[in-house]
């Protein structure tokens, strides 16, 4: 699904008004019935609402759902912050419309004095600004967005938080802290940031039939990847296979102690599809990873303890994945430089060998073009530098993997994956019980399978970032999210292939 910035949604909304045709007015009610529709089905019971109206089109949208509850049997109240300016075209239409049914609804309100009590069972929508916002909240609007926030009811935020600029970010500027958001038939990049966590809660994005053909003709850097994108890349399992048709992979993992790195990237490689996989470990790790991973072969390091050199040759695999659990002694720094000098094929790289790399930056032109870069957000800032918000950390991240000539995986709530062509994909699979240790071994493992089956680069990082963290969810809704483990998501991994499989012919 294409992410739009707010000057492009508002240029969508023209396009609809004028091809549908559809008058602006009849756009905002069939946007405003969306959310009456979202909200009676998400709090079926849910009788009172206290309605926070601005002055703009989000303004309008609040009044129109505030005359639908209404209609639906609902209490609500509308407060409007009075700025002395004449609301916007729609605002005002709606504001009539209000009036005509329910008059008795709508206050004005100028002064923190005049801030209203809400009872406690309300939910607070909250339509104060959306994506017209053009400069910080101050004033009587941020003394009401602090209000508001200093209250235990519901929020549920219109198209965006009041507050939150869509596509780029605040400085801390003053925000609603919603616990939904609405937002209008597709993602705004502000919605999927880390950032932005406490402003915008969970986000529902609500189709409100916006013209086709604009989304077809309108070229953007950024897409959040969806099960459309997903059957794209899919590539179903050929009848007559055999198992040199789906590659040869190399994990390289593993040191005394972190055997279970090892194990968990193995196992996950095993489950991707691969046709080979061989493990390359420190010696003492040699039972555990044969008895645990039967199905991989195994090449053990002389030393015990850790990866030292790289006794083997590597040519002949199509993939190669290196990190987890590796550490970061100087031997296996010295095996890391080895594999960058001889290995010239795409490679997942992860963790500590991402360490590895971020202490010697001259070695970064060794990296093959085309390798899949992992790090979670520290690892990141250790690699390329810090960065103010994740706005800067997401631009460094596209310029690093055009100069690099790589994939780079921000690892997180909503992985963010940049491509050397300057292509920026959001992943919305996955979930909080995928924070704990070993998950991120897993994914490295899924890479490496993935990309050693010939898929490019670029689709192997969509593919397995959305198969990981679908694998997550499946694994929580069944174990919840508390006790799953990093191994539960290997053993989802099965049933998420399958439900892939059938996008390509929903689809
Ligand atoms: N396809 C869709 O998505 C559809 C979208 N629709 C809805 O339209 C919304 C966008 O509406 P919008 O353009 O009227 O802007 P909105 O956010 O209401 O702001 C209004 C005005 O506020 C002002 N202002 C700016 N910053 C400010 C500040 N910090 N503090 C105070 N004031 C500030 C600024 O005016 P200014 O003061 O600069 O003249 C600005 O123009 C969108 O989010 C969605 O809810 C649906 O109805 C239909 C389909
Ligand atoms: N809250 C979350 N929501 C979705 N995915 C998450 C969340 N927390 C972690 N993950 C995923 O789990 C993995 C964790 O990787 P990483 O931090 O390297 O863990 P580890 O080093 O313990 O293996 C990443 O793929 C990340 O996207
Ligand atoms: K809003």
């Amino acid at each position: 699904m294409k992410l739009f910035t707010a000057q492009q949604i508002r240029d969508w909304d023209s396009y609809t008004m004028q091809e549908e045709p559809i008058a602006s007015i009849d756009l905002m009610e069939r946007a405003a019935t969306a959310c009456v529709d979202w909200l009676q089905h998400r709090f079926p019971k849910q009788e009172f609402y206290t309605i926070f109206c601005g002055k703009g089109n989000n303004g309008g949208d609040g009044l129109a759902i505030a005359r639908l509850l209404m209609a639906r049997n609902c209490s609500v109240t509308v407060y409007i912050p009075e700025s002395g300016q004449q609301g916007s075209y729609d605002f005002q239409a709606n504001l009539e419309r209000l009036n005509q049914v329910y008059p008795e609804v709508i206050q004005f309100i100028e002064t923190p004095e005049e801030l209203p009590l809400v009872a406690t069972g309300n939910i607070i929508i909250d339509a104060i600004l959306g994506t017209g916002i053009n400069r910080p909240a101050t004033g009587f609007t941020a003394a009401l967005f602090d209000y508001i926030n200093s209250l235990s009811n519901i929020v549920v935020a219109i198209d965006m938080p009041s507050g939150l600029y869509a596509d780029k970010a605040g400085d801390n500027n003053p925000v609603i802290e919603a616990d939904h958001t609405l937002s209008f038939q597709g993602y705004k990049r502000a919605l999927l940031m880390a950032d932005n966590a406490g402003a915008v809660g969970e986000v529902h994005v609500l189709p409100i039939g916006l013209d086709p053909d604009y989304y077809n003709q309108t070229n953007t850097p950024f897409e959040v990847i969806d099960a459309a994108l997903i059957a794209t890349i899919y590539k179903p399992r050929l009848r007559f296979a055999h198992k040199g048709n789906y590659g040869h992979g190399l994990v390289i993992a593993g040191s005394y102690g972190k055997n279970g790195a090892a194990v968990l990237a193995c196992r996950a490689a095993v489950r991707s599809g691969i046709g080979l996989l061989t493990c390359y470990t420190q010696d003492s790790g040699y039972i555990v990873l044969q008895t645990s991973v039967p199905e991989a072969m195994l090449i053990t390091d002389p030393d015990p303890d850790h990866i030292t050199e790289l006794q083997l040759d590597t040519t002949p695999y199509r993939a190669v994945g290196i990190g987890p659990g590796i550490g970061t002694q100087p031997a296996t720094i010295k095996a890391v430089y080895q594999l960058l000098q001889q290995y010239r094929q795409p490679m997942v790289i992860d963790a500590d060998a991402l360490n590895i790399l971020a202490k010697h930056p001259d070695w970064y032109d060794l990296i093959p073009s085309g390798s899949i870069l992992t790090p979670h957000p520290k690892e990141f800032e250790r690699l390329f530098g810090a960065t103010t918000n994740n706005f800067t950390q997401q631009q460094l991240a596209l310029e690093k993997a055009q100069l690099l000539n790589c994939i780079i995986i921000v690892k997180g709530h909503h992985s963010f994956i940049a491509t050397p062509a300057g292509k920026g994909f959001y992943n919305t699979t996955g979930n909080a019980g995928m924070a704990t240790g070993g998950s991120g071994d897993v994914l490295t493992g899924l890479l490496t399978g993935i990309l050693a089956q010939g898929y490019t680069p670029e689709d192997a990082a969509i593919f397995g970032v959305y198969l990981h963290g679908l694998a997550g969810d499946l694994a929580a809704a069944a174990n919840s999210m508390e006790a799953m483990t990093a191994g539960d998501i290997i053993e989802y991994l099965g049933q998420s292939f399958q439900q892939i499989g059938r996008y390509g012919r929903s689809i």
